[in-house]
Order: structure tokens, then C-alpha cells, then sequence
């Protein structure tokens, strides 16, 4: 892993960037490539929640020949409507208000953020982030340190990508992904373990980008963009 900076999503410094629209089609990651698998337990999300932008699968095409031989990518959502990137940041800020003291609402828009993005920001509904982890030859997880989009809080924090208070093994499984997903230019929500995104505002930040490539769409706008390509 490269030196991680951590910046939170709900850092002015995110929602301070411009974007440039890109009108990138979407594809569906269930077709896309036989070596990259999809799990369906979300799917009740969005008839979408398994399609990204074209470069965002590409780039996991690509990155996937970085993994060792017999490990596989395991997708766990791609695009999430605004809806319910809104309904899940409203109950993440409505937990932290209940377990803390501080009361303070930039503390808890921040707490809130470590595990899911403010709406305005937000890279899923964008279409440039995915939740992923990997798979062995049996298609059984990895031992990535937590389950897969568990609570920080509720974890000792340890879903931050760089957490110590997890085994040996997970650690040097998070190097795996880590090495995969970054040497084609994908960029971790420190975190989170499974959160990587490309193009969205976040990734503009973390890679001193002038502008961020994707604006957040509806599931019509999607649609749209199908039938354009
Ligand atoms: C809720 C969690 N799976 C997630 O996606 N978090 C990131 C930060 C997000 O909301 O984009
Ligand atoms: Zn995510």
C-alpha cells in the first residue's frame, strides 16, 4: 500500500471538487469478465447495484492479472442510487448521535462519514467506486481482517485498511488487493478495506486530480446511458 493519507469524505476538501462529466457508459460487471465474480446478496439494492463505469471495469480486468494464481476479485456492489446512499448516511449519523457525548454536528457528520459517504459526495452512486474482496480457487473469501462492510466503530476500527489488531494473514491479504487495485490506479477509502473508487471526487483528492471524471446519476440516467452505448 502506498503511504495512505486520511482524509475523510466529509472533508470540505472533497466537496470542494469540481467535476467534469464524463457521459462514460456503465457495464455490468456480471458479463464483463469470467474471472471477475459477482456476489448477489446486495442485488436487492438496484437492479444496477453490479454496474460500474466501462473504466472502472476495465481497470479490474486489468488489475486482476496482479493477484496470485487461483485468486479471484469478488464484487459486492458497484453503483447505488442516490436514495439509498441518503436513507444509509442518515441512519449511520443517527448511530453516532445515540453513542456519543460530543453532539457536535461536524463530529458527527465525520463519524458518520468513516463508514458511509455524505450524499454529495458520494462515490457509489457515481458509478466509479466498488466494494470488493477476494476469493481462493473454491470461491471462498479470503480472510481480508473483518467481514466485508462491517462498522469501524463496532470493529476497533478494524476495517481501516492499515488496522494492526488484525492477523498476519489478513494483513498481507489487504497487500494483495492493495497491490492489484493500485498498480491500475484505483484508490482505497482508508476506512474501509473493500471500498476503491476511480474517477469519483474522492479519487480526484487522493491523487491530486484537477477534476473528478464522474457525476453522480439516477437509475433513469443509467438507463439512458445503456441505450446510448
Ligand atoms: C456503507 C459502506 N458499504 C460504504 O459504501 N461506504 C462508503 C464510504 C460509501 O458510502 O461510499
Ligand atoms: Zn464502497
Amino acid at each position: 500500500m502506498n503511504e495512505l493519507r486520511k482524509i475523510l469524505m466529509s472533508d470540505p476538501i472533497v466537496s470542494s471538487i469540481n467535476v467534469h462529466p464524463s457521459q462514460e457508459p456503465f457495464v455490468d460487471l456480471v458479463h464483463f469478465d469470467p474471472d471477475i465474480v459477482v456476489d448477489q446478496s446486495l442485488s436487492n439494492r438496484s437492479r444496477y447495484f453490479s454496474f460500474v463505469r466501462f473504466s472502472v471495469a476495465n481497470k479490474l480486468s486489468l488489475a486482476k492479472r496482479f493477484l496470485p494464481k487461483g485468486i479471484r476479485f469478488l464484487i459486492k456492489e458497484g453503483y447505488r442510487p442516490l436514495h439509498i446512499q441518503q436513507r444509509a448516511f442518515e441512519r449511520a449519523l443517527q448511530r453516532v448521535k445515540e453513542n456519543s457525548s460530543n453532539q457536535d454536528l461536524d463530529y458527527l457528520m465525520a463519524e458518520a462519514s468513516k463508514y458511509v459517504a455524505p450524499p454529495n459526495v458520494a462515490p457509489h452512486p457515481t458509478g466509479g467506486a466498488v466494494d470488493l474482496t477476494l476469493i481462493d480457487s473454491n470461491g471462498i473469501e479470503l480472510d481480508l481482517g473483518t467481514p466485508f462492510d462491517a462498522i469501524p466503530q463496532e470493529t476497533d476500527y478494524a476495517t481501516f485498511f492499515d488496522a494492526t489488531n488484525i492477523t498476519v494473514q489478513a494483513i498481507q491479504n489487504r497487500q494483495i488487493l492493495a497491490h492489484a487495485l493500485q498498480s491500475v490506479g484505483f484508490v482505497n477509502y482508508f476506512t474501509e478495506w473493500w471500498h476503491w473508487s476511480y474517477g469519483d471526487r474522492y479519487w480526484a483528492v487522493m491523487t491530486n486530480a484537477d477534476q473528478a471524471l464522474y457525476n453522480p446519476v439516477s437509475e433513469q440516467e443509467l438507463f439512458n446511458l445503456l441505450q446510448k452505448a
